[in-house]
């Protein structure tokens, strides 16, 4: 199987059945250190198991890809979440798939919203860290520990992932 596929809005909703968006838009916050900051609580949750497991806080510095883009890989990580979470006010591609019966099913493709940052749960198919026309920094907050923790699988014919019109980027 493979096909033409067109990247959506990324909004909580749309990405709750494959992971967490994380956004200040609509998260619980509040006011904490006397009212001089507000905290936006608990927006995802990092998780690590296996042995040894601990969460660890990283940065990637990810080169853009060209658009459409062939996706011929995605990856999951048995032991822990991922969470990519941009340092610039710019989209990215995010890819996920749900399971199917002999690995990945047919993969969704989502437009961030400019800083908007997402938490692959455990196990979750997703694609590579994907910016759009210019290199873009990110923390990663994700699973240390014993063990692989990645897996990948490869499409028998790679889908063709698209921008939405009028993405201007
Ligand atoms: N793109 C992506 O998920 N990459 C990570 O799994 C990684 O750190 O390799
Ligand atoms: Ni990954």
């Amino acid at each position: 199987m493979s096909g033409i596929i067109t990247a959506q809005p990324l909004t909580r909703e749309s990405f709750a059945p494959f992971g967490e968006v994380i956004d200040m838009g609509g998260a619980n916050h509040y006011p904490i250190n006397n009212g001089k900051c507000e905290r936006y609580h608990e927006l995802a949750t990092a998780e690590a198991t296996g042995p040894n497991a601990r969460v660890l806080i990283s940065m990637a510095r990810g080169t853009p890809y060209e658009f459409p883009l062939a996706l011929s890989m995605v990856e999951r990580h048995p032991f822990g979440s991922q969470a990519f979470i941009p340092l610039s006010p710019r989209p990215f591609v995010v890819v996920v798939c749900p399971d199917g019966p002999d690995g990945p099913g047919t993969p969704q493709a989502f437009l961030t919203q400019p800083g908007q940052g997402i938490n692959y749960p455990r196990g979750r198919w997703h694609g590579v860290l994907t910016p759009i026309g210019q290199p873009q920094d990110f923390i990663i907050v994700d699973r240390g520990g014993d063990g692989s923790n990645v897996e990948e699988f490869y499409f028998s014919h790679p889908y063709e992932i698209h921008l939405p019109k009028g993405a201007g980027l």
